[in-house]
């Protein structure tokens, strides 16, 4: 059962009974509408591998490598389909918890794919905020462990995905982690912000996001953004070593600590998703922001220097 599912079950009982069921109401509303999507997306998707499941139910855990070139953007499919594979996760009694990595060199993820906020329909920009809030849910709300295994860059969205986690590991090497929203012209949404707080403090969050910044590998061991770093020939061997330990801890008590640690921040968006598309399609219809997001695309075409 989900974090989700679990604050739920305790908070029915208690004296906010109705405003939860409400709540919750909402919630399945908004699953239900991905569950067309989903449909969708298994056919559309039928031939296309976006990620790599590696079980290994003997030791309890699984190896989840994000797959789609050239930069595991996350698209509306994407993100479908992640949220299909958290979901069987999440319900797996022999799957204790999983390594999240990419099997793109140098990439972990490139964050959301800006494609999906560039001049685009209301219906697929709400469908596509709706996708991404899931993912979230899942993966921040999860009752499993989640690892890291941050192989290469991870801004924005790839950098939301790596702190959604328990426990992160980055690869040494010329890689940058951050959310790095502002240099695209956009405010990171409260969430992303929240998630962030709760990885490195107040303080740093606040230079962190009004700088849009980046950190480097060292950069992000010395806040905490991430707690380990590993040459990148171990950094699976490092991460499998730490799911072993995570994985001995008992199990409910392990589960609760993680719930009572992360319930306020899930409950916050959770009690309104609807008003906060609303705010992703309003603020992404802006010329300014339009404009912004072309000038950063078009930065991202052109042609890199050479370094030879
Ligand atoms: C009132 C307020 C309410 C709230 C409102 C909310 C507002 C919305 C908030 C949204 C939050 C946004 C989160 C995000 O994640 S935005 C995305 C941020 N990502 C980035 O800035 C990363 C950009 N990419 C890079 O820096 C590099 O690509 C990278 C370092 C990851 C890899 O470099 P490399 O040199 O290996 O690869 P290329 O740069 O050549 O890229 C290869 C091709 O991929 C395209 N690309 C890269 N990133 C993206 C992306 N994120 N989306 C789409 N496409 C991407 C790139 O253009 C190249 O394409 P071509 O091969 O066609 O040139």
């Amino acid at each position: 059962m989900s974090i989700i599912k679990s604050a739920f079950r305790v908070l029915r009982f208690g004296s906010a009974k109705n405003q939860l069921f409400s709540l919750e109401s909402k919630t399945c509303r908004a699953f239900s509408v991905c569950n067309k999507l989903r449909q969708d997306a298994s056919d559309a998707n039928a031939s296309k591998i976006n990620f790599y499941v590696d079980e290994n139910k003997e030791k309890g855990y699984a190896i989840l490598k994000l797959n789609k070139g050239p930069v595991n953007s996350l698209n509306l499919e994407f993100l479908t389909e992640l949220n299909i594979q958290l979901e069987k996760f999440e319900e797996s009694k022999e799957i204790k918890g999983v390594i999240l990595t990419s099997s793109i060199p140098n990439i972990f993820s490139a964050g959301l794919d800006i494609m999906e906020m560039y001049q685009i329909k209301q219906d697929r920009g709400s469908q596509f905020w709706t996708a991404l809030q899931e993912t979230w849910i899942k993966l921040y709300g999860s009752n499993k462990i989640y690892i890291a295994a941050i192989n290469g860059h991870s801004p924005a969205g790839g950098c939301l995905l790596s702190i959604s986690c328990d426990y992160r590991i980055m690869s040494k090497g010329p890689y940058k982690i951050g959310l790095n929203e502002t240099l695209l012209g956009i405010k990171a949404p409260f969430w992303f912000r929240d998630t962030m707080i709760n990885t490195i403090g107040y303080r740093e969050t606040e230079k962190a996001l009004q700088l849009g910044k980046l950190y480097s590998s060292e950069e992000a061991l010395a806040v905490n953004l991430v707690d380990e770093l590993a040459d990148s020939k171990d950094l699976i061997t490092k991460a499998e070593e730490q799911m072993s330990k995570w994985c001995a801890i008992p199990t409910v008590a392990r589960e609760l600590t993680k719930s009572s640690m992360r319930r306020d921040t899930l409950s916050k968006l959770i009690a309104q998703r609807e008003a906060d598309t609303q705010s992703f399609i309003e603020f992404t219809q802006r010329d300014s922001i339009q404009k912004s997001l072309r000038m950063y695309l078009e930065s991202l075409k052109k042609p890199k220097k050479s370094s030879a």
